[in-house]
């Protein structure tokens, strides 16, 4: 298990009673895209959420970073994106500068002082993402799309290991949602980053992703894409015309 950025064995999770996930069991290699995908209420987000400790599970084994997920604390090694625009308050009073600062100090120890190395990853990520001339300007008067880039680069600004994307783009428009999927591309290939992508966005799964996770509940398909595309079980489960769907490599 320790070689992998994420194992799972066994997870059972769920609310008040209620089964979301049940016997899910799969891992990911450092540095391989995992593109997540099921129907409505299949358990994407609750898996999400039980990866980052934000949902109790009521059994199974995960390990991050090849640590017991019970004893892992270096969060800032894992990057999070969540689901639109979710956690975003528009009258949040901070400027780019000011939440991709944040988003550094929030991975540091106490005493969280800021140093000369800091700032240099906080121009530095600015620069990735294309967003330094928009530094001075408050996040809440953004467009969709660069207030997602500006929350990605929040989410990039130490350089994680890990980054967990929940359905990132559900309200931007194709165009800006393929320049994000770009830079999320080249995050993997160029550093190296392991990522977790939620998605209903089947065509961006089949152009980026190497490996695919199909949930409903359980684990359904798990493995790389490849595979996934020639599998007869799984044209039996989604039909020629929904594997294709997800093939098609544009
Ligand atoms: N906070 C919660 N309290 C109670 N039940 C919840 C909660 N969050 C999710 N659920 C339930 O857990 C199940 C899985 O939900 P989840 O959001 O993980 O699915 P999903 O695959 O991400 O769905 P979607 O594609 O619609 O975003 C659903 O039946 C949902 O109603």
């Amino acid at each position: 298990m320790s070689g992998a950025a994420l194992a799972i064995r066994n997870l059972r999770a769920g609310y008040h009673g209620s089964e979301a996930l049940r016997d899910v069991t799969f891992s990911v290699n450092r540095g391989d895209y995992l593109g997540i995908c099921g129907p409505n209420g299949s358990g994407k987000s609750t898996l999400v959420k039980v990866i980052l400790g934000l949902v109790a599970p009521q059994a199974g084994e995960i390990s991050l970073l090849g640590t017991p997920r019970e004893s892992f604390k270096e969060w800032r090694r894992i990057g999070y994106l969540p689901q639109g625009l979710q956690f975003f308050n528009p009258h949040f009073p901070a400027t780019v500068d000011e939440v991709i600062r944040l988003g550094r100090l929030s991975g540091k120890s106490f005493p969280r002082r800021f140093a000369r190395e800091d700032t240099e990853a906080v121009e530095r990520t600015m620069d990735w993402m294309g967003i330094g001339d928009i530094r001075g300007r408050m996040i809440g008067e953004l467009s969709g799309g660069l207030r997602q880039r500006v929350l990605l680069a929040r989410a990039l600004v130490n350089e994680p290991e890990l980054l967990v994307l929940d359905e990132p783009t559900t309200a931007l428009d194709p165009e800006t949602r393929e320049s994000f999927y770009k830079l999320i591309y080249e995050m993997n290939r160029e550093r190296g980053t392991t990522v977790l992508l939620v998605t209903h966005d089947t065509a961006t799964i089949g152009k980026y992703a190497t490996h695919l996770l199909y949930l409903d509940k359980t684990v359904i398909f798990c493995g790389d894409f490849d595979d996934f595309c020639n599998s007869r079980e799984m044209t039996g489960l989604f039909g020629e015309h929904g594997q294709h769907l997800v093939c098609h490599r544009h």
